[in-house]
């Protein structure tokens, strides 16, 4: 399977962006261009913008000003070439959908349309995305009676199952252990670098992914860093944005951000200190 659109020099461009509910501003004047393939891991504390932003390019949530554009066309709803993961769900036992069905509600019906020669490109299509994140052994399961790491990857191949060329994730690691983050991300990781899918990552915790991620944008209180991992997260870049001392430590190949005083519920998020807590690893079951 082939995009259909050619290959875009940016794969997600925001220019002048601006999100406000009323008086509210969540962002203003963000400019950000992804490139094909990259890796853009998107953090900050609850209520920072970030599944905000995830819908601005979902088409969901217009901008209040600025453009936002996927492989150079206005964002709109349905659009093909955007992959979504939404955030995670427990889907319950006894739901009658089987893996493979929750894989084929990833197929637009107007892009595929009906008839047998459809209904094979789309079995086709769905067989390919279930391939891709080595789902095939459960893909006939119900997935109510499957794992959340397994569920998971099956979300991950109704995002793929377009062949989009954006991948918007939205804490897709959440409530795994550490042996399923590791799968999730490498699963995504290879998407990108196989296909060139450009990938924006909302994460409360950077230390999974830390050696995946191109850029982070860091985004806290109506301000926001775009840069490396090296250039966003540090001692200085963090304390400027939460505006109080934060202190970012690294402790074999981890980041661990240390706050003080009011700023600690924030960070707790953002995997630093919880009240009451001294350095903290930011664990995984942490996100529970
Ligand atoms: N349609 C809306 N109208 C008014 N306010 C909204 C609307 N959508 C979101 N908000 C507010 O915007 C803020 C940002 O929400 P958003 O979900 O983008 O944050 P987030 O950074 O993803 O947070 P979390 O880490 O908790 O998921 C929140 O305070 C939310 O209440």
């Amino acid at each position: 399977m082939t995009s259909s659109l050619p290959d875009h020099p940016h794969a997600v461009e925001l220019s002048g962006a601006r999100l406000a509910f009323g008086e509210r501003t969540l962002w203003d004047h963000l400019d950000l261009a992804v490139h094909p393939g990259e890796f853009v891991a998107v953090l900050g504390p609850n209520g920072a913008g970030k599944t905000s932003l995830l819908k601005v390019l979902l088409g969901q949530l217009p901008l209040s000003s600025g453009t936002a554009t996927i492989a150079g066309t206005p964002v709109h709803t349905g659009s093909p070439h955007v992959g979504y993961v939404p955030q995670q769900k427990t889907l319950e036992v006894g739901v009658p959908l089987r893996g493979r069905d929750l894989v084929g509600l990833g197929v637009d019906g107007h892009l595929w349309g009906t008839g047998i020669r459809h209904f094979k490109r789309r079995k086709a299509a769905v067989d390919a995305a279930i391939a891709q994140v080595g789902a095939q052994s459960y893909a006939n399961a119900l997935v109510g009676d499957l794992s959340g790491g397994e569920q998971q990857r099956l979300r991950v191949a109704q995002a793929l199952v377009g062949d989009p060329q954006v991948l918007l994730c939205d804490e897709p690691l959440l409530s795994l252990d550490l042996a399923n983050q590791h799968l999730v991300s490498t699963l995504i990781d290879q998407r990108r670098k196989d296909h060139d899918t450009a990938v924006l990552f909302v994460t409360h915790e950077i230390n999974p992914i830390l050696p995946l991620v191109d850029r982070v944008l860091y985004l806290v209180d109506g301000q926001f860093r775009i840069g490396t991992p090296s250039e966003v997260m540090t001692s200085e870049v963090l304390s400027e944005l939460y505006r109080t001392e934060v202190e970012v430590l690294e402790m074999r190949g981890r980041l661990v951000v240390v706050g003080t005083g009011d700023a600690i519920d924030a960070l707790g998020s953002a995997g630093g200190l919880r009240p009451g807590e001294g350095v903290h690893h930011h664990h995984p079951e942490d996100n529970e």
